[in-house]
């Protein structure tokens, strides 16, 4: 079975450069059966959030597999509505509970909700401090974001997790988080599927012999970036992770780089709106 490789974090903590996404899987038999799926095949990550609806179906899945709790790396998010200092604790309660669990690895601001994100960071560096957390982070947050976090903070927030994939390189915000040692995951690390037909990634393909999702998580891990691509099914779940075996030459992983085209699947972290 592939060991897929972890990447040390600010804090030493290791996270997985792959994990399952689980955004969208909200049939409970479908949620368990390909979180059970990613977990036989050798996934230790699953990344949810409290938006997804799953967070009862992951904590099943993980308890079924029987694969003991600290090989397990399980990030969750704290939802838009729930922001702020003594709502982010609250909502931190409910999501514990949920997922059965006694402590998260990951925990996340999901968006930056204005006159909010601060306060809803320095709940979650309280949990860290408190030990019911492993790692600190923080999701669509740029670099303005981080930077007034800095401010207030005395851990920095170890991940930010953002939309990322071939259409979207996002190198600038890359780079500051690399120059201050936060990690980053991409979410949408497939451009949800609209971007797998393209024509470079389609030829690298062709070249190395692997299918157009495995060039593309590929060159996210050669960016030292984490994934979590989603699917619920069972060949694609083993296809995302089939990608230690191959290494792109740095003129190919330019090629991707070169596709950038500020194009984006979700919404932009400056202007969003959270309606639903
Ligand atoms: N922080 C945030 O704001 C956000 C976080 N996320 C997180 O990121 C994760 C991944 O992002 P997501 O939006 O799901 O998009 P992805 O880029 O992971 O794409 C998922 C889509 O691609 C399909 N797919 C997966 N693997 C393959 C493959 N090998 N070949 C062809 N098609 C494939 C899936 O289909 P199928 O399932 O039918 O196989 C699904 O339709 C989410 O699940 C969630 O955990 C996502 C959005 C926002
Ligand atoms: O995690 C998420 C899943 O996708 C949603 C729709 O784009 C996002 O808003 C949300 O952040």
């Amino acid at each position: 079975m592939t060991t897929i490789p972890a990447k040390k974090l600010e804090n030493g903590v290791e996270m997985p450069y792959l994990g399952l996404g689980v955004y969208k899987m909200t049939d409970r038999e479908e949620a368990i059966q390909a979180m059970t799926e990613a977990l036989k095949v050798g996934y230790r990550a699953i990344d949810t959030a409290a938006l997804y609806g799953n967070e009862t179906e992951v904590g099943e899945a993980i308890r079924s597999s029987n694969i003991p709790r600290e090989e397990l790396f399980v990030t969750t998010k704290v939802w838009n509505t729930d922001q702020g200092y003594d709502q982010t604790l609250k909502a931190f309660e409910t999501s514990l509970k949920k997922l059965g669990l006694d402590y998260i690895d990951l925990y996340l601001t999901h968006w930056p909700v204005k006159e909010k994100f601060v306060d809803t960071y320095r709940a979650i560096e309280r949990l860290y401090d408190e030990k019911l957390i492993r790692v600190t982070g923080v999701s669509n947050h740029h670099q303005h974001h981080l930077e007034k976090i800095f401010v207030k903070a005395n851990v920095k927030p170890m991940v930010n997790q953002i939309e990322l994939h071939p259409y979207l390189s996002q190198k600038p915000l890359l780079n500051f988080c690399s120059e201050n040692n936060i990690a980053v995951t991409a979410w949408g690390p497939l451009g949800r599927g609209k971007i797998l037909e393209d024509e470079t990634i389609s030829d690298l393909a062709g070249k190395y012999n692997k299918t157009a999702a495995q060039i593309i998580l590929r060159w996210h891990y050669q960016n030292d970036v984490i994934t979590i691509p989603k699917s619920v099914t069972t060949s694609r779940i083993q296809e995302n992770m089939n990608i230690f075996d191959f290494e792109l030459s740095q003129e190919d992983v330019r090629a991707i780089d070169d596709l950038n085209k500020d194009f984006r699947t979700g919404q932009d972290p400056d202007n969003f709106h959270f309606d639903f």
